[in-house]
């Protein structure tokens, strides 16, 4: 591996890190759920690198093996005895579909009752928010729509409707009673993004409850 290469591996692995350890403060990773990744290097849609959560890992602690390299076919560029994240599939269809630099997935109960409440719409509704600006969208009252798509237990099957459901200045599609994949050009908008998400369906959600 080429120094540069190792530095930019080190850097991701310690981004992830950071990050991984404030959203576990959050609670968002309940029972090893989540997987988070950063992109390293430049982007090809038909050749890039990106650091990833090793599958089935306790995301609430740091340990020397949490993290390991992928290209865009999910498959590990070094060899190692870490698994990927079961969802690296559809991270490669994120990055191939956006060409963005982070993304993070959290499963939460506001996140799952959002997508269960709106599951026929297709998509979760949310309408004149102030946090809807966190996403770069100034408008007065902007309307966005969040896509859900079905949870299959096979990803491939969820891997391969990613494409089709992003919708452009949306950064985020939810898995339906599973969880939300928010990304952005770097680690820090995918965060503000993932954070912003979280508020807006846990508004959705209790607003939804009020109007009853
Ligand atoms: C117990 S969580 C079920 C799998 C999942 O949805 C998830 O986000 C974590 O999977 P990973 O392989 O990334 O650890
Ligand atoms: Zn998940």
């Amino acid at each position: 591996m080429s120094n540069l290469r190792l530095e930019e591996k080190q850097q991701a692995f310690a981004e992830l890190k950071e990050i991984k350890t404030i959203l576990a403060a959050k609670g968002w990773f309940p029972a090893t759920s989540g997987n988070l990744s950063i992109r390293v290097g430049d982007f090809a849609p038909e050749q890039f690198t990106f650091a990833i959560t090793a599958s089935g890992k306790d995301k609430s602690v740091n340990t020397p093996s949490d993290f390991l390299l992928v290209d865009q076919d999910g498959k590990p560029t070094d060899a190692t005895s870490l698994k990927p994240s079961a969802e690296t599939l559809i991270h490669c269809e994120i990055y191939k579909a956006t060409g963005c630099g982070a993304i993070f997935h959290v499963h939460t109960v506001f996140n799952n009752l959002a997508s269960e409440l709106f599951w026929e719409r297709g998509s979760i509704p949310v309408e004149g928010v102030e946090l809807i600006k966190a996403f770069n969208i100034w408008e007065e009252d902007a309307q966005i729509e969040v896509p859900i798509l079905p949870n299959y237990a096979d990803i491939p099957r969820i891997a391969e409707l990613v494409q089709g459901a992003i919708v452009p200045r949306v950064p985020g599609i939810m898995l339906r009673k599973h969880g939300i994949y928010a990304w952005g050009a770097n680690a820090f908008e995918a965060k503000r993004n993932l954070e912003a998400f979280e508020y807006l369906f846990e508004y959705v959600y209790r607003w939804e409850l009020l109007k009853k």
